[in-house]
């Protein structure tokens, strides 16, 4: 099996990383600075237990990549840019080629499907920074992430097996899951609160009222739109003792994959295939969802105007609802 990266940052990047170090035949589709950095200096994989320098093959597109039978596309680019990477990708693959989404949201699935039969689903707890080019940190050892995944919509095949058993063998914790869409909902009501660690900073005072606020928003959309979640208590149930961030020296953990994405300045965010997964299911099935809205949109604009993290406060957010 080869693992074709697609989108080397914080997730891909310790993903492809470790797999590289354990001697996995690895490919990494990066672009820009990043992917500059790791063909003249490596990819420079920082964690607790220290740094290494991984000399491994990059690409700028998956069309410079020659796929062939036994690639396995693993799909780690945000949300918005799915669309982007698909489109080619669907060009050069072999249809048989596995697409695994190794993204939060729920809508990169839809829309691998569209385009290849076998699609995978990951339920990604991986705390993960990516913030200079050629660099990417994983914060939790000794397991750097939980990986549960299984075929779309559902079930559990030989290559859901042969991927969960690979990330197992590098280290991750990873269970093959018949019914993977249902742990990626739940994660999803993790991940509302990403707009607001972006827009607020993640040590704010009053973020977790908002947090609140959003997840009761969809966690009610959700119920009316008959959509199966895993139970708050099967979540923590596996997230039982799965992490253990600690320090990674020269590299402090400042906040999620939003919260990153406003500080490096990208310019997008994913906010609308997390909240604005929610405020999609609201407005298909008549439910409001102001505070979700609201982040969506607050969060894309400070994304746009180069705004940087922790600009706003809780309250001021709360005075800009309607
Ligand atoms: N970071 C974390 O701790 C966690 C993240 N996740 C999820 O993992 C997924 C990935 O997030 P994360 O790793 O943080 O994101 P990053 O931005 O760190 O990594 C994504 C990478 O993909 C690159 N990319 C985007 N489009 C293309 C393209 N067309 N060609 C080549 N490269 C491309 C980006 O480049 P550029 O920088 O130029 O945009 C970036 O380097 C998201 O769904 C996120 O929500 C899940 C759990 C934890
Ligand atoms: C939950 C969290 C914040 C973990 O890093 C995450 O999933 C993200 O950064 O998108």
């Amino acid at each position: 099996m080869r693992w074709v990266i697609v989108g080397a940052g914080a997730v891909g990047g310790v993903v492809g990383g470790r797999l590289a170090a354990a001697g996995q035949d690895v490919v990494l589709v990066a672009r820009g600075a990043h992917l500059d950095a790791i063909r003249s200096d490596g990819l420079a994989l920082h964690s607790p237990e220290g740094r290494r320098t991984l000399r491994l093959p990059a690409v700028g597109a998956v069309t410079e990549h020659e796929w062939r039978p036994g690639d396995v596309a693993v799909l780690a680019v945000k949300g918005m840019d799915t669309p982007d990477v698909l489109r080619p990708l669907a060009a050069v693959a072999p249809p048989e080629t596995p697409v695994l989404c190794l993204q939060n949201g729920v809508a990169n699935e839809r829309a691998a499907l569209r385009v290849f039969p076998n699609v995978y689903g990951v339920w990604v707890i991986l705390p993960a920074t990516h913030l200079a080019p050629g660099v990417v940190v994983a914060h939790s050892s000794p397991t750097p992430g939980g990986l549960d995944l299984g075929r779309v919509p559902g079930g559990v095949d030989d290559t859901a097996l042969a991927l969960s058993s690979g990330l197992r063998a590098v280290g991750f914790a990873s269970e093959p899951r018949a019914d993977i869409m249902r742990w990626k909902y739940v994660k999803l009501l993790m991940n509302l609160g990403n707009a607001i660690q972006a827009l607020c900073g993640p040590d704010a005072e009053g973020i977790d009222e908002l947090d609140a606020l959003l997840r009761a928003e969809a966690t009610e959309v959700l119920r009316v739109a008959g959509i199966d979640v895993a139970t708050p208590e099967e979540d923590a149930a596996r997230r039982k003792g799965l992490l253990t961030i600690q320090p990674v020296e020269g590299t402090p953990r400042g906040g999620g994959s939003s919260w990153q994405s406003l500080a490096r300045g990208t310019g997008t965010v994913e906010a609308d295939y997390l909240n604005g997964e929610i405020v999609l299911l609201g407005r298909l099935h008549g439910v409001a969802t102001p505070a979700n809205e609201l982040a969506r949109q607050l969060v894309n604009r400070a994304a746009r105007e180069g705004t940087r993290p922790g600009a706003l406060t809780p309250s001021q957010f709360l005075k800009l609802l309607p």
